[in-house]
């Protein structure tokens, strides 16, 4: 009797060769015996290079029994292609003849039915033995594959070991399942160490301008890193060393699934002064310029009110600024000023984030239950910032809420009156987002109220007031700066406006060490010398300069915030990171 595998398998099989006929092949018909070499073998293995070096690893342990055994064991890419091959090779040879060597392509529709093309074709591992090969030729073997998967899910090749039939042996199926699990796990151990990379620089960056002291400590207890505040306390020295509790310092342990001590985080416990926990008010908002000193008395005179407002403008260009400064303006200073970037809230969590939860919700929940941001802006302010990225269906559980001035907290059957007053803002042109069906139309009309579109850097008149009120704020006297540089300044695009000049005078003041700062000192790419633009002759520039601007572009119109960046770029924060890496493009 068959069993379930079996019959399954037997069907893969006859459909495989229902293929192979459909492909007008015939089972008596000469391989077709195309190979890859030279050249364009190099660009594949070039392009593999990564998953070919990680095999390399997987087979040498495999590779005595694979010899003993008299067979070979392959990677192939996606497209059925061999890329790499160890093994016997008294075997090699004759499997040679029918082509099972790196350059070769294995794909059902060339092979016929054989178990790297089916494995490709059904993404399964399967064995295909003997007879079960479509083509004659290829009936002296006995072959079993297993499919290669990224982190994502991807077809990324297939793991083969072939022999001849008669040394079939029943596990042969497994070492392969097992060599492509463990292909895959390098694979994704690489991605998932390249993610940390990327979180770690994101929090270099961060912890640069994040006043609080920061300490990792290891399970042992030692400091493994700290940002500069820390280490102005516990001094450069204590890296390494066993962290020693500091008084106002707060220790937060986190724990593996058995509750042992995995690492350890020491944030400053210290209580904000007044100074550092104060919102922005008007007064912050520099500048001078008509149209700024207009969208100000506008912004000033919907603070007295409670319409709600909506902040329009590129990034950084003080959106949240003025919402802050609304809400000091407002009769509503006193209570609390919530922001929520709600291009940040997974679908799953929208109603959580926004209303709340009871305790023991839902799986994962903290047990105390949560308060949503609606609850915790009650009486106060509400500021959705990146509201254009809002997902459709958080879109619609706020609406809900604007409407009835009322939540229900997830896991709760009591709903509660709440009053807030809202302040959106977006970078995003919402009609053009309503045309594409990304944004709801009636939440536009809800939150438009009062609309104040803040002018972009390079259509204000003032910027030479702004620097020196930003160079001001770093203690640097004015005036600092010459006229060529000025002039550099005003002829700047600026796509990251105010938060990238800003950033542009930090790393300007700090080149420029005490002398008065010069083009030299500011970092930014003059119109003229963007590879982009065609030069007289018309020379177009390479792939490489073109990404290369661009990426630079990115990071400093975002002061490297990579996600910001990557957003920026439409590519994804690895990516970005990789070719950060690869062109080897740096900070300044
Ligand atoms: N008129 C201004 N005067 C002084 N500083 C400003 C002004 N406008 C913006 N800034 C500063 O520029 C930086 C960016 O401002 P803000 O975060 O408010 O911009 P945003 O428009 O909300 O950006 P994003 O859309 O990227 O969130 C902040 O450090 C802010 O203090």
């Amino acid at each position: 009797m068959l069993s379930l595998e079996h019959t399954n398998l037997t069907n893969v099989m006859a459909q495989s060769w229902k293929r192979c006929h459909d492909f007008g092949l015939s089972p008596s018909d000469p391989v077709e015996d195309h190979i890859l070499t030279g050249n364009r073998i190099q660009e594949v293995l070039k392009h593999n290079k990564h998953i070919v070096n990680y095999a390399e690893q997987v087979f040498e342990k495999m590779k005595d029994s694979i010899t003993q055994s008299g067979q070979v064991a392959l990677l192939i890419d996606a497209r059925g292609t061999i890329i790499h091959a160890v093994g016997d090779p008294g075997f090699s040879r004759r499997a040679e003849i029918v082509q099972l060597q790196v350059g070769a392509n294995w794909e059902e529709k060339r092979k016929g039915t054989n178990a790297i093309g089916v494995a490709l074709m059904e993404k399964i591992p399967v064995r295909v033995h003997a007879q079960e090969h479509y083509f004659s030729s290829n009936h002296f073997l006995t072959c079993a594959s297993s499919p290669v998967f990224d982190s994502t899910g991807q077809l990324l090749g297939v793991i083969n070991i072939s022999g001849k039939q008669e040394h079939y042996h029943p596990h042969t199926l497994s070492l392969a399942c097992m060599a492509a699990d463990s292909l895959q796990n390098k694979i994704i151990m690489e991605e998932s160490n390249r993610e940390h990379l990327i979180t770690l620089k994101e929090l270099e960056y961060t912890a640069h301008t994040n006043p609080l002291p920061l300490i990792s400590l290891d399970r042992d207890n030692r400091i493994i890193r700290a940002n500069q505040a820390a280490i102005r306390i516990v001094g450069k020295d204590a890296i390494g060393k066993e962290f020693i509790p500091v008084e106002g310092f707060a220790v937060e342990t986190i724990h593996d699934h058995h509750h042992k001590v995995w690492r350890s985080v020491a944030v400053q416990n210290k209580k904000l002064s007044e100074a550092e926990r104060r919102l922005y008010t008007f007064d912050d908002i520099a500048g001078s310029c008509p149209t700024l000193m207009q969208k100000k008395e506008l912004a000033q005179r919907a603070a007295l009110t409670d319409y709600p407002v909506l902040l329009l403008g590129e990034s950084g260009t003080g959106k949240e600024l003025f919402a802050q400064s609304i809400h000091t303006a407002s009769a509503r200073f006193a209570e609390p000023f919530i922001a929520l970037n709600c291009s940040a809230i997974p679908e799953s969590l929208v109603e959580s984030e926004l209303f709340g939860y009871e305790r023991g919700a839902f799986t994962g929940a903290s047990k105390d239950g949560s308060t949503g941001k609606f609850e915790a802006a009650h009486r106060g302010t509400l500021f959705l910032d990146e509201i254009g990225d809002m997902p459709l269906r958080a879109q619609a559980a706020l609406l809900r809420v604007l409407q009835e001035g009322i939540i229900t907290p997830v896991g709760s059957t009591k709903n509660k009156p709440i009053e807030v007053r809202v302040v959106a803002a977006t970078n995003k042109n919402l009609l053009e987002e309503i045309k594409a069906g990304r944004f709801r139309a009636d939440l536009y009309y809800r939150l438009k109220g009062i609309q104040i579109t803040l002018p972009s850097l390079r259509d204000r008149s003032d910027i030479m007031l702004l620097v020196g009120k930003l160079l001001h704020k770093q203690n640097i006297a004015f005036p600092v700066i010459t006229e060529r540089a000025q002039e550099k300044l005003r002829r700047y695009s600026w796509p990251g406006n105010i938060r990238e000049l800003n950033s542009v005078l930090v790393q300007a003041s700090f080149l420029a060490e005490g002398e008065p700062i010069g083009p030299e000192h500011l970092l930014i790419e003059e119109e003229g010398e963007s590879p982009l633009t065609e030069d007289k002759g018309g020379t177009i520039p390479s792939l490489k300069e073109a990404e290369v601007f661009a990426i630079k572009k990115a990071l400093q119109s975002t002061e490297w915030n990579l996600s910001k960046a990557a957003a920026l770029l439409k590519i994804g924060r690895t990516t970005l990171y990789r070719k950060i890496e690869e062109y080897g493009i740096t900070v300044f």
